[in-house]
């Protein structure tokens, strides 16, 4: 299908796309990021914005940059400079490990981490990363720049804490610093698709056992979800072959999720993956 008219405008500066969403306040305006999730809705009509405000020449809203307890990684970068980022490999690997697994290249070079973020898609891999490592969001509103925690961000299905108007920055990325290690189990179909349940899992490592752990799971839900009761098992579970007391303490990683029922599956399917998919994880980060 073809979309409805909009208006089209290309700023060059945040401040400028700032001030024409303030103009256009109350008008359906929609920032387009890189168009991977947004373009297919309004060609679907399933969004008719009166217009449209372009933010991928703004160069300030491209980069990693590497501070001292933290990675920034600006909204406009898209998912293919994330996975090559060697700022990113190195400092926050569960980014980039999870950000590998997004569709195709095609879409991971035209997609972006913020649009990933914005969007909201529960069955989005990244949102999920950004529960586990409790990232911190970058948003330029009105009244100056504010952030949002991760646990605060995704409110319900394709909503977010973002306030008509607020332009997502980026995120604040914390440096787990030693012994931690990371990993993002996806179950899908094919090797492009969309997640039916993901697993991002961020284990720390203590003389051969598990001393801390962060589970967060994608798809389980309207919103990424932390497993805390599989997470509150996890310390002094050791890390040996086998993993009979690591499966025991992640048998409780479904709790208090709410899966959709689609085509690809039940939510007791879900609830069945996501243990399963969580013990993978976290023996994978652990080793
Ligand atoms: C075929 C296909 C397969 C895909 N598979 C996966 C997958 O397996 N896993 C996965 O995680 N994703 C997947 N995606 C989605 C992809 O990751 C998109 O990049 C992402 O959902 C949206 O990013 P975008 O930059 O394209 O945003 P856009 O589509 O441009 O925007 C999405 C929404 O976010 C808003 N927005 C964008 N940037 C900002 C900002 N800076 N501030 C405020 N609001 C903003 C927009 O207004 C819009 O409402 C897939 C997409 C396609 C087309």
């Amino acid at each position: 299908m073809i979309p409805a008219t909009f208006e089209y405008v290309r700023p060059t500066t945040v401040e400028e796309a700032a001030q024409i969403l303030r103009n256009a306040a109350g008008d359906d305006v929609k920032l387009l990021a890189g168009g991977q999730s947004l373009l297919p809705l309004l060609r679907l009509r399933l969004a008719y914005p009166a217009a449209l405000i372009d933010i991928g020449r703004i160069d300030e809203l491209r980069g990693v940059r590497d501070e001292p307890d933290h990675v920034y990684i600006a909204a406009m970068t898209t998912h293919d400079e994330v996975v090559k980022s060697a700022v990113v490999q190195e400092q926050c690997p569960l980014v980039a490990l999870a950000t590998a697994q997004v569709a195709d290249p095609a879409v991971r070079h035209r997609g972006t981490f913020g649009g990933s973020m914005a969007h909201a898609d529960p069955a989005g891999d990244l949102p999920a990363v950004a529960l586990a490592l409790d990232m911190t969001f970058v948003v330029l509103s009105a009244d100056g720049t504010r952030e949002i925690p991760a646990a605060e961000f995704f409110v319900d299905y394709l909503e977010t804490a973002l306030e008509p108007g607020e332009i997502l920055l980026g995120a604040k990325v914390p440096k787990l610093g030693p012994g931690w290690g990371f990993h993002y189990e996806k179950f899908h179909r094919t090797a492009q698709a969309w997640a039916i349940v993901g697993v991002a899992a961020a284990v720390k490592r203590d003389n051969g056992t598990i001393s801390e752990g962060r589970i967060a799971l994608t798809n389980m839900g309207t919103v990424p979800v932390r497993a805390f009761a599989a997470e509150r098992r996890l310390p002094g579970v050791p890390i040996t072959n086998g993993y009979g007391e690591l499966r025991e303490a992640v048998s409780v990683a479904a709790e208090g999720t709410d899966p959709p029922t689609d085509l690809h599956g039940r939510p007791d399917y879900r609830r069945h993956l996501a243990v399963v998919l969580t013990e993978r994880a976290v023996r994978q980060a652990a080793v």
